[in-house]
């Protein structure tokens, strides 16, 4: 069985954050490990609380982690601080494994779980360590400094996050109002969409950290980017469409849909280049 950690903030209502990516793992049959770089007093109606960790706590955590375990591959999620996200670049530096970062800014209730002065460490010190890189359209206009209107923005936005060193981005369409779920993802020669018809629900908490965690998992397994990109994102749109009705806010998706459907969910692929 392979092993994966994840790097990321507890969410102690369980639909985000470390208990997504634990969550998920389990899914997808690999061994989770995990780091965590601050609590949170959360649940489906806002953060309440946030108590990061000493910078050299979350080393320690990783590092106690790669001195055991052959991990694969690795995902960031909520890293709160410049100075968390300084101690885990220098620990990761020293291990070759995938690394999913999910660049994790503001809550659904609009709380934020990356200080501003954390933004530029993260293009700087994290992007040119990542496999694949996952932000969301207000995370990507964050990252390259450029308003996303068109896809010619999307576009524009993906050339400066793949010039910051990362290997592969996508950027994630649920917070555009298409019919469709449609993510963009870009590599240095391709570029392709995947697409999911779009769900009325207000039961989003947590899409993006299991979107990435599922990355993570299949890129652990084996799978091309690729593959891995179009399987997670059958887990997340098999999660969101079958709601577990927690919850009196955004509650969480359902963790353990793909299983039970086998993984059953057709995604619309189109290859642009
Ligand atoms: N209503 C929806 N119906 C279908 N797919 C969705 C919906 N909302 C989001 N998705 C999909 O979920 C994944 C995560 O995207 P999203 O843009 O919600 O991430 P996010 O904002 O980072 O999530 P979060 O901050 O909640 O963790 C993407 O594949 C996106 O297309
Ligand atoms: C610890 C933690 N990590 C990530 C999120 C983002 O999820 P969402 O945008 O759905 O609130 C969160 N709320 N909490």
């Amino acid at each position: 069985m392979e092993t994966v950690l994840t790097i990321a903030g507890s969410d102690s209502g369980g639909g985000a954050g470390i208990q997504a990516d634990l969550k998920t793992f389990q899914e997808l049959g690999v061994f989770g490990t995990s780091a965590i770089t601050a609590l949170t007093a959360q649940n489906t109606r806002g953060v309440h609380g946030v108590l990061p960790a000493a910078p050299e706590f979350v080393t320690q955590q990783i590092d106690c982690v790669m001195a055991d375990f052959p991990v694969k591959a690795v995902k960031t999620g909520m890293l709160f601080s410049a100075e968390i996200i300084q101690a885990v670049a220098d620990s990761l530096k020293k291990h070759a494994s995938f690394l999913v970062v999910d660049p994790v800014m503001i809550a659904k209730d609009r709380t934020s779980l990356l200080q501003q002065s954390a933004v530029s460490a993260l293009i700087t010190e994290l992007l040119p360590l990542a496999t694949l890189v996952t932000p969301n359209i207000p995370e990507a206009e964050t990252l390259s400094g450029l308003v996303i209107e068109t896809q010619d923005d999307i576009s524009a936005a993906a050339k400066r996050i793949l010039a910051a060193g990362a290997e592969a981005v996508v950027i994630k369409g649920g917070h555009l109002s298409d019919k469709q779920a449609t993510d963009y993802i870009f590599t240095a020669d391709t570029v392709f969409t995947v697409s999911t018809p779009r769900i009325e629900t207000r039961h989003t908490h947590g899409t993006g950290c299991t979107f990435s965690a599922a990355c993570t998992a299949f890129l652990a397994q084996g799978y091309h980017l690729r593959d891995a990109i179009i399987e997670a994102k059958k887990f997340i749109h098999l999660a969101i469409s079958q709601p577990i009705n927690l919850g009196s806010g955004h509650g969480p998706t359902n963790h353990f849909a793909y299983h039970i459907n086998k993984g059953n969910c057709e995604v619309a692929i189109n290859d642009i280049r």
